[in-house]
């Protein structure tokens, strides 16, 4: 093959793995598809396989793309739709420069779902905006208040029209939570929103749950990187409301101290007045008369400071609960991203085609063992297998064969050694084998196993016998050695072993 034709095999091979990558996650079906084209085009050089492989994923990218366009439409037509209702609103005026930045926003962004929680956020602002101007003036009005996150009295009522209005945009909301496609552990979650909506007729209530459909469409639209950096972002935004609810709590407190310094001020005054009105009276009738003020001044003075502790006394149960409840969300919210994070990284210490432990759970692995074996004493050995002229059976086979014999070799391998040893896929056909705490005789005996039962397996493909067999260069780990020196002197061994005459152990004497 030309050198240019090499170059453009590995461009397409490398284009066709990344987007491969990009497009992960999106549908079952499709990912088996996309694991099967990497594994075929992992290493091979022949450009037919790199096609086979970018049609088998073709069909499926551009039924993912109308999935998305349809998605992104109903996104699109739903915020028309909220914007319709707010224009429609008879008190209020949606303000026009706000509005035009909205719908130009909304013309530029609406396809990509990533902006779609920023087109939210600017729907949210100008709701704001809309419900704080006013057509005509009506004082502190509830909805006003609800945008500015002020504190409203219990005893307000919502209008019919906020009530509609309400209704309508959680309705909007609902079907956009119902829409949105979340792994299955944030289902519960949405599922609590969506009947937190259900009951939303309280606009008070709606920034709240803004914010957490907001984080929902993040997670929806974010792909796994991304997932962290969202979830760092909703913790510290819970941390930060955390913490204002504690502030206020504080601040509270220490109104509620000023207020019993006054009530105490006011009670000492009282009985000061009232002694000195005892000492100066000459008279029962203006005494009396004078008491019977004091007590009902001070009656007064205690009446409205229990009133007072009354209400802040609400005011903290109610603050508990809420602090109580940001809590058990954040710790669920954490114990989700936990399990993510670990399906992550045992998904990426794994190798699709064998299942075993990968090459970078192989240098996870040997670290800590070195540095036991250093301490303990104890032997470590490291065996590196090699399937022989692997390349030829893929030839003869095909690559599924190919494929079949790579899943078959280590469980070959493995059924030749203990619960204790560890086996890597290290790359292409080669495997590693480490083999800890035994003597250097019962190591030698184990590796020789192991070809000799890959040796005398019948493997079978398309029901014709193929004879497989392995090499295998193997070593100790010395004090001196880290994991790289050690591989290095099996691997060199490996070679020898290739060199003359293949199936065979060498190294490890
Ligand atoms: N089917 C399949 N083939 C793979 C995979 N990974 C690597 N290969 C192929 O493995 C072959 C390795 O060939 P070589 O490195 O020449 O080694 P060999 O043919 O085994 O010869 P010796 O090691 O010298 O005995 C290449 O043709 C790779 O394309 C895989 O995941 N599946």
């Amino acid at each position: 093959m030309s050198t240019a034709q090499d170059k453009l095999v590995e461009a397409l091979r490398k284009t066709v793995s990344r987007t491969s990558m990009l497009a992960e996650g999106s549908d079952p079906e499709l990912d088996s598809v996309l694991q099967q084209a990497r594994a075929d085009i992992s290493k091979t050089d022949d450009i037919r396989v790199v096609e086979l492989a970018m049609r088998s994923i073709e069909p499926f990218l551009l039924k993912l793309d109308q999935d998305r366009l349809s998605k992104a439409q109903s996104f699109r037509d739903g915020l028309h739709q909220l914007l319709d209702t707010l224009e429609n609103l008879e008190h209020y005026q949606v303000p026009l420069n706000e509005k035009k930045a909205f719908e130009t926003s909304l013309r530029s962004k609406w396809q990509s779902s990533a902006a779609w929680p920023i087109l939210l956020q600017q729907f949210a602002n100008l709701a704001k905006s809309t419900f704080t101007s006013k057509k005509e003036e009506r004082q502190s009005s509830l909805i006003a208040r609800l945008f500015n996150k002020e504190k409203e009295n219990k005893d307000d009522k919502q209008s019919p029209q906020v009530e509609e209005v309400t209704a309508h945009i959680c309705h909007k909301l609902t079907g956009l939570v119902r829409d949105l496609q979340l792994p299955s552990e944030y289902e519960t979650q949405a599922e609590d929103i969506i009947n937190e909506l259900k009951d939303g007729k309280d606009l008070n209530h709606l920034p709240i749950l803004l914010d957490e459909v907001i984080s929902l469409v993040l997670v929806a639209v974010g792909k796994p990187q991304e997932d962290l950096a969202t979830y760092l972002t909703h913790l510290n935004k819970q941390l930060a409301s955390i913490n204002a609810s504690i502030v206020t709590s504080y601040k509270s407190q220490k109104n509620l101290s000023a207020q019993r310094e006054d009530f105490d001020t006011s009670l000492q005054k009282h009985v000061e007045d009232t002694n000195f009105a005892i000492s100066e009276a000459n008279d029962l009738g203006a005494l009396k008369e004078l008491i019977g003020q004091h007590m009902t001044e001070l009656n007064g003075t205690m009446g409205r400071y229990r009133e007072q502790i009354k209400k802040q006394e609400e005011q903290s149960t109610q603050s508990i609960t809420n602090l109580k409840s940001k809590v058990n969300r954040m710790e669920k919210d954490a114990m989700n991203m936990r399990s993510r994070m670990q399906q992550k990284i045992a998904e990426a210490m794994t190798d699709s085609l064998t299942n075993l432990p990968n090459r970078a759970a192989y240098v996870e692995t040997i670290l800590p063992l070195i540095t036991q074996s250093k301490t303990t004493k104890k032997q470590l050995c490291l065996a590196v297998c090699d399937i022989d002229h692997f390349k030829k059976i893929n030839d003869t086979w095909g690559h599924l064969a190919g494929d079949k014999v790579l899943r078959l070799v280590p469980k070959q391998i493995l059924s030749a050694v203990g619960k204790e040893d560890l086996l890597f896929r290290y790359g292409g056909e080669e495997f590693v084998l480490l083999i800890p705490a035994s003597s250097i005789e019962e190591c030698r005996a184990k590796v020789e196993a192991v070809r000799a039962s890959v040796e005398k397996t019948p493997f079978n493909v398309e029901g014709q016998p193929v004879s497989v067999t392995i090499s295998i260069g193997m070593d100790y780990l010395n004090q001196n050695d880290d994991h790289e020196s050690l591989f290095a002197r099996a691997d060199k061994f490996l070679y020898e072993a290739k060199e003359s005459g293949r199936n065979k152990v060498v190294g490890g004497k």
